[in-house]
This record gives structure tokens, C-alpha cells and sequence, in this order.
């Protein structure tokens, strides 16, 4: 139950951190600017048509994934295929029950509202989704003690779409009430380039495709760190080149900045190196893991990991984080002879 005292109200902070003007013009605002993730494009797509033609709300949707893959952008994209307004706000911003009841009754029918990080929702919070996900309901307890009285609010039939980089740490009568669940993929090679050719056309850069070949090879299956890299390449070829970005010139951006051909960046390569000669390859906990690098536990956990462990540089197991055969030839160690680590 909502308990809000007499003369307290309901406010909305529906502010998240502004992402930037370079990620706003180069977010693509329709389903067919989208490239890749075909099959929930295509379910997404399938959705908003079957909604429109019975003249309906959209199910409650939850998108999951490792951060610059695209949540976000889905999230918006939905809302302009339904024509309606988006609300966003992130699991964080909600503290009270308060701060939610003023985000739904600011809700017309239709409207989508976005929760980033749903995840980090306080458990408590949680509970007055279920009624307003399900029944459209919220259940308020006006005052306390001998005065409190029961008051239900009528909410108008929203779509709730939810993100989350931790899909596994949601609870499940939470999951359970979206009606499509999403995972989100690290990109092929070909869609990288096709979305570095289309944010270089946004920038008015010419480049090659070898050029934008170089660029999303390095850019770890993300479109995020494909446009930030596609930032910094078009600075290089600015100021040491003619403008135009080549195969080479690309290379040389990309070299000057550290980031190799496989696009390990200076943290993977300080984790790999940690796991293999501070703790022998493993196993070892992401806490010490966290503390040898000098890197907070969650961000390793969302960004370095998920990258890694698809690279197949390192392995999860139950003891612990584990250096896989091909993290020791990446650093230049020789894999033990005995498996002992990543046979574990
Ligand atoms: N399929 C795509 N095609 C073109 N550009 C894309 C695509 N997916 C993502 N992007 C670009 O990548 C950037 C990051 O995407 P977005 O912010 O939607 O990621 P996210 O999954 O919400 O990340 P986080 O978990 O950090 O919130 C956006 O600026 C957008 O321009
Ligand atoms: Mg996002």
C-alpha cells in the first residue's frame, strides 16, 4: 500500500541524465533505421500492428542487454511507431512510492513509460507496479494511524517498457508480467559497419568501407562504442589527414588510442592480465577481481565481462572467474600445460 501523509503530494521526476547531442542525432527514430537485431525487430514490429489494428494498448515490454546496445533507442522507436508520448525515468529515480504514483497518474492511454535499470526498482516500489501493470490499478493509503484511508486510483491503459542490463536480477512475478521479453545481442560486423556508414552520413564524414571495417572490428559488437570510436577516428582524420576516413587512416586513430584489433581496451587487458598472474589464472571472485584493477565490481560485471566471456577470454564457473587458453596467448603467457584455471 501507498501511504501518503495529508498535504503531501504527488511529484514526478521523470528526468534521467540527458544522453548527449552527438547520441541523440545519430539514434535512429524508426524501426527501418534500426539495423540489426532482426527477430525482436520483427517482433516489435509485429506487436505495434497487431495493437493498432484492434485499436489497442501495447503489451508491457522488457528489453535486456549489455549497456549501448540499443534499449533505449528501441524503447523510443516503439513509442514513435505508436504515436504516442514516452515517460522516462530509471529505477534509481523512483525512491518513494510517491515518486511512481506521480510518474503513472501523469500517464494518458497509450502513453509509453520507459524505466531504465528497472533492476535497481526498491523491492517495496515493485509491489505497486504489479497492480498498475496488470489491473491498471494503484492502491493508496492516504494519512496514518486512525485517519488512514484506502483510495484506489484508476490509471489509464499504459504500455510499460522496461531495460535492464541484469535481466537476471529481476524477480520473476516482475518478469513475469511483461508480455515480451527481449534479449538484445552484440552486433555482427556487417551491421556495425552498416551503422558506422549511416552515423558517418549523419556527420557529413566520408568513409571507405575498409575504413568502417577497422572501426567496428574494434568496436566490441556495440553501436555505442561504434559511433564513439567513429568520434574520434573523424577528429584524427580532421586534423592529421584529408577529411576522408581510409582503412589506414582509421588504423593509425585507432592505434593512437590503444585499442587493438580485437578491440580489448586498457581494462580488459589490465582484468585479463590480473586474472592470469595475480591469481593464477583463477578462479577468483569478481570483488577481488574488482579491487586488483582498481575498477567497480558492477561495471566490470556489465561492460568488461559479458564482452570477454563472448570472446572467450574468460569463463564463469561457480568457484569463480576463470582465464580461458586464449587470455593467456592474448597477453603473451603460455596457457598451463595441466589446464589448471580454465579446466576447472
Ligand atoms: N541498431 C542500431 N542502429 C543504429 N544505431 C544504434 C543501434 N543501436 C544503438 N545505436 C546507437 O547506439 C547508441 C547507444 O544506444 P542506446 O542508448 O539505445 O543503448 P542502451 O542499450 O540503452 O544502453 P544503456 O544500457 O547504457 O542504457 C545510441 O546513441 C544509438 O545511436
Ligand atoms: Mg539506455
Amino acid at each position: 500500500m501507498l501511504v501518503l501523509r495529508m498535504g503531501e503530494s504527488f511529484y514526478t521526476r521523470t528526468t534521467e541524465t540527458p544522453p548527449s547531442a552527438f547520441d541523440l542525432s545519430l539514434r535512429p527514430p524508426a524501426f527501418s533505421e534500426f539495423r540489426g537485431q532482426e527477430k525482436i525487430k520483427e517482433r516489435l514490429m509485429l506487436m505495434v500492428e497487431a495493437a493498432r489494428q484492434r485499436d489497442d494498448v501495447l503489451d508491457h515490454i522488457l528489453l535486456s542487454g549489455p549497456p549501448g546496445l540499443g534499449k533505449t533507442t528501441l524503447a523510443n522507436i516503439i513509442a514513435n511507431a505508436v504515436g504516442c508520448r514516452i515517460h522516462t525515468t530509471s529505477g534509481p529515480q523512483i525512491e518513494k512510492a510517491g515518486d511512481l504514483a506521480g510518474v503513472l497518474t501523469n500517464l494518458e492511454k497509450g502513453d509509453i513509460l520507459f524505466i531504465d535499470e528497472i533492476h535497481r526498482l526498491h523491492p517495496a516500489i515493485e509491489e505497486y507496479l504489479y497492480p498498475a501493470m496488470e489491473d491498471f490499478r494503484l492502491d493508496i493509503i492516504i494519512d496514518q494511524g486512525p485517519n488512514a484511508r484506502s483510495i484506489q486510483l484508476n490509471l489509464p491503459k499504459f504500455t510499460l517498457v522496461g531495460a535492464t542490463t541484469r535481466a537476471g536480477m529481476l524477480t520473476s512475478p516482475l518478469r513475469s508480467r511483461f508480455g515480451l521479453v527481449n534479449r538484445l545481442d552484440y552486433y555482427t560486423q556487417e551491421d556495425l559497419c552498416a551503422i558506422i556508414e549511416r552515423s558517418a552520413g549523419l556527420l557529413n564524414v566520408p568513409v571507405e568501407p575498409a575504413g568502417a571495417l577497422q572501426i567496428a572490428l574494434r568496436s566490441r559488437g556495440t553501436p555505442r562504442v561504434a559511433n564513439s570510436l567513429l568520434r574520434w577516428v573523424r577528429d584524427f582524420a580532421q586534423v592529421r589527414g584529408n577529411g576522408i576516413i581510409t582503412e589506414q587512416l582509421a588504423h593509425d586513430a585507432l592505434t593512437m588510442i590503444e585499442i587493438d584489433d580485437d578491440g580489448l581496451d586498457e581494462m580488459d587487458k589490465r582484468l585479463l592480465e590480473a586474472m592470469i598472474y595475480k591469481f593464477n589464472g583463477g578462479p577468483v571472485g569478481l570483488s577481488s577481481l574488482a579491487v586488483a584493477v582498481g575498477e567497480d565490481a558492477s561495471t566490470l560485471e556489465d561492460v568488461h565481462e559479458p564482452f570477454l566471456i563472448m570472446q572467450g577470454y574468460i569463463n564463469r564457473t561457480p568457484r569463480g572467474r576463470v582465464a580461458m587458453p586464449s587470455a593467456y596467448l592474448k597477453m603473451g603467457a603460455t596457457p598451463p600445460a595441466n589446464g589448471q584455471g580454465w579446466l576447472l
